[in-house]
């Protein structure tokens, strides 16, 4: 799926899986599509909950959520930040959250959402999964 189709899908109201080879840029590139379509932003009304993704281990988590804060020129622990156990960057302002499964289902299993291997969700206004 291109980044047009992926924003399209995001308007059906199901939730949406997307497949792609490895190294595609599933985990790094999809949180920014979001992100720059104002998905995670608090000043947005319709997209205001924080874009989550999850990743099965913490060496991943960091590495991936360095990479997209660097990608997007944006600080880590601030806009993008991280939680795995034992240790967590996270900004008051928030927009995607990279973290561990277990974190997910530890701590944000209120607020969240679940996938295996990797997921973005916005909650508040609607929930969505996106599994890829
Ligand atoms: N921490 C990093 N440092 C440098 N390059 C990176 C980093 N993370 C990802 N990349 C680059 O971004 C590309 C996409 O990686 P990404 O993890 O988004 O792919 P993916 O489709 O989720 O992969 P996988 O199926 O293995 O989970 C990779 O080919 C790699 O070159």
């Amino acid at each position: 799926m291109m980044e047009q189709e992926i924003m399209e899908a995001l308007n059906d109201p199901s939730n949406i899986i997307i497949c792609g080879g490895t190294r595609c840029g599933k985990t790094t590139q999809v949180p920014q599509f979001l992100y720059e379509t104002g998905y995670g932003s608090s000043k947005s009304h319709v997209h205001s909950g924080i874009i989550g993704v999850t990743q099965p281990r913490r060496v991943a988590v960091l590495a991936t959520a360095k990479r997209v804060a660097y990608e997007l020129g944006l600080h880590l622990g601030k806009q993008v930040g991280f939680q795995v156990r034992y240790d967590k960057m996270i900004g008051d302002n928030c927009s995607i959250k990279f973290m561990t499964d277990g974190i997910l289902l530890r701590v944000q299993v209120v607020m969240f959402y679940i996938t295996i291997f990797f997921s973005l969700v916005h909650f508040r206004s609607s929930i969505k999964f996106i599994v890829v």
